[in-house]
């Protein structure tokens, strides 16, 4: 069965009484150049466990189990069970119902790979729980344009956030290429992106993500402002970025994850 054809998409949709459900941000991708790009870029050895979010009608996840990977995806639209039942039967692929976003990923094996197209509207949050268990060491996603340049965004540009420190903290990342609205059944209003993260075996750090959420939480006001509206203590906040030859009038997205580990370190000592 071809999932990059266009024409079965359609037929295996009808056949089952099937819409694509936008509330799942479901966009199929309906394209062989693409779908082989994707495999490639998670670069397994045969019989290599990939875990994907999200298989939808299949077209990954039968793409990866055809190429020698053993698929364990999470789905939370049961509907697609008996559309499963004809694209993954026969193949090395367990489908978990649940919410990714509910799944706790510290049971999977450390030094996991990670595959998926992901639903734009909860791409963030995924990737950002994937990180911040530690058991992955790659993880290929197809997420939205905008995300993708968050994801490697450095300090000063408009797209830099808490998404491209967190990033920064954890991993390597590098933007593959480009894909155009076309090649997703629906298409979708933007272009997208297919990012890899190579994350090295680096703890979460609640202390420095408490401080940069709030250092990004109020992006018009300046550092020390948006620091001090969060509780941080005034005398603390000066006496550190005097420290560390920050104005006053700095804002939080000039910061970079150095700096932001340094205040960090000065925000909790007795200074
Ligand atoms: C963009 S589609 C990708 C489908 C397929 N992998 C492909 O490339 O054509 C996203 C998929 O994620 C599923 N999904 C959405 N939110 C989810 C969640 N929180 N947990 C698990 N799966 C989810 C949707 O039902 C849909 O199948």
């Amino acid at each position: 069965m071809n999932l990059t054809s266009l024409s079965t998409v359609r037929e295996l949709l009808e056949r089952h009484g099937l819409r694509a459900d936008r509330r799942f941000g479901q966009n199929f991708l309906i394209d062989a150049h693409y779908l082989r790009r994707i495999v490639e870029a998670v670069g397994f050895a045969p019989g290599e466990t990939v875990w994907e979010v999200g298989p939808g009608l299949g077209t990954l996840t039968r793409a990866l189990a055809l190429g020698g990977a053993r698929v364990v995806s999470l789905e939370m639209d049961r509907r697609l069970e008996p559309v499963h039942a004809e694209t993954l039967a026969g193949l090395e692929v367990r489908v978990i119902w649940a919410d990714a976003l509910k799944f706790d990923w510290t049971q999977v094996p450390p030094g996991s790979l990670f595959a998926a197209n992901l639903p734009y509207n909860v791409a963030t949050p995924i990737i950002t729980d994937l990180l911040r268990s530690g058991r992955f060491r790659r993880i290929v996603v197809l997420v939205q344009k905008e995300v993708a340049q968050r994801m490697v965004a450095q300090p000063g540009s408009p797209s830099y956030s808490v998404l491209s420190l967190r990033v920064q903290h954890h991993a390597k990342a590098k933007k593959l290429f480009d894909l155009p609205p076309g090649v997703f059944y629906p298409a979708p209003k933007v272009t997208s992106s297919l990012i890899r993260l190579d994350p090295e075996p680096i703890p979460d750090d609640p202390e420095l993500f408490r401080l940069i959420e709030a250092a990004f939480s109020q992006r018009r006001k300046t550092l020390r402002n948006a620091l001090l509206s969060r509780g941080y203590p005034e005398a603390r906040v000066e006496t550190a970025l005097e420290r560390l030859s920050l104005s006053p009038q700095v804002r939080g997205e000039a910061l970079s994850l150095e700096q932001f580990r340094a205040l960090e370190g000065l925000l909790s000592s007795d200074i």
